[in-house]
């Protein structure tokens, strides 16, 4: 498919299957509403699924790991080859991300979409578009053919793990330098300046924030990324990680599957699939605020709330996967609770 097929073929959620579940919620002997964000989510995920019989049983998370020539610049505690190190203990299930999905029952799916040395692993897609952006402070990131390549390979990876069953999908990504990225193309859509939306990342000195500032400064004003075009935007001073995350939110909704969204990095991917295609946010799902200052400016420009507010960071994938058990305490009450027809109590009357 090309991206123009994608973006036609994904259509709104199904708001008579969320009328359904509202139903089923209102008839349960509790307190209405009273589940707050897990009704809302069982709600939006029946919409979503085109069915008030959710099922959420097999769920997968897919990792884009990359790296940015951007780190040349000094905006970054860690050296670039962390990324790999990381990526390949993915593949080898030794990652915060792997011990939270053995715990939530999810597949870890590491993608090599850019990083700049090869990786071993038998458990990871090798779909490497180039090895590593170039420094967005000297020019484009990449070009914006590479660009729509790594969110077709999103697309393309998301529509294989949901014909092979998988009901919910979580966003992650590893990628040393990938905060700068995500807050120069943040800068770009919410017309904000870097000094408001860039922090310290995966950890940072004072004198590395200030560079990280005049880095994303330098970027966005020697390439001109045009806010309307968002592979524009993500080619000049965005990721390989961040497009091919774009491209898993596309491939999501057109399935029909729900997505959560981790945290700064994967909020910022979904802000660009939003942008190519505003239908996509029907199939979004929050997870947490990321640490990072502009993580709750771009949920709210996604429409999304977070479930936790929980001071993560790390990325990876861990809060995507950290409210799936969330999510399966909401089913569990919405499938197996009594009502209040089968019960001797008053039901509610929805409030005026
Ligand atoms: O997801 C987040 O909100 C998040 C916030 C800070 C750091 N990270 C992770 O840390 C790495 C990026 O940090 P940095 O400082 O190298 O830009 C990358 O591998 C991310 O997974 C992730
Ligand atoms: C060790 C390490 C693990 C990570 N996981 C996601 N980002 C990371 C950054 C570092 C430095």
């Amino acid at each position: 498919m090309t991206l123009e097929e994608v973006v036609r073929s994904i259509t709104p959620a199904d708001q008579k299957a969320a009328a359904a579940a509202k139903a089923r919620w209102d008839s349960i002997a509790k307190p209405l509403g009273s589940l707050g964000a897990l009704e809302d989510a069982v709600i939006r995920m029946a919409a979503m699924m085109g069915t008030p019989n959710v099922d959420i049983s097999k769920r997968a998370v897919v990792v884009m790991c990359a790296d940015n020539g951007v780190v040349a610049q000094g905006v970054t505690q860690t050296g670039q080859e962390v990324t790999a190190i990381v990526a390949e203990n993915m593949s080898s299930g030794d990652t915060s991300v792997c011990a939270m999905a053995r715990h939530a029952g999810a597949e870890v799916v590491p993608v090599d979409i850019g990083t700049a040395t090869p990786l071993k692993g038998e458990r990871i897609l090798q779909k490497n578009i180039r090895r590593g952006t170039a420094d967005l402070t000297q020019g484009p990131a990449m070009t914006r053919e590479e660009a729509e390549r790594a969110v077709l390979t999103g697309v393309e990876i998301a529509k294989d793990l949901c014909a092979k069953g998988v009901k919910l999908l979580g966003t992650g990504e590893m990628g040393i330098g990938n905060t700068t990225t995500s807050s120069a193309v943040a800068c770009v859509f919410l017309n904000r300046e870097p000094v408001d939306m860039t922090g310290r990342g995966a950890g940072l000195s004072s004198e590395g924030l200030v560079r990280k500032i005049h880095a994303i400064e330098t970027g966005i004003a020697l390439n001109q990324p045009d806010p309307a075009d968002p592979l524009d935007v993500v080619s000049k001073v965005g990721g390989l990680d961040l497009a091919g995350l774009a491209g898993v939110f596309l491939g999501g909704a057109l399935c029909h599957v729900p997505v959560l969204v981790d945290g700064f990095i994967s909020s910022v991917a979904a802000l660009i699939a939003a942008r190519l295609c505003p239908a996509c946010t029907d199939y979004m799902l929050g997870s947490h605020a990321s640490d990072e200052p502009a993580s709750k400016l771009v949920l709210a420009e996604l429409g999304l709330e977070p479930f936790l507010y929980a001071g993560m960071r790390l990325g990876e994938g861990t809060g995507a996967v950290a409210v799936m058990p969330l999510l399966d305490m909401g089913l569990a009450v919405y499938r197996e609770m009594t009502t209040f027809e089968a019960t001797d109590i008053e039901a509610y009357q929805p409030l005026t």
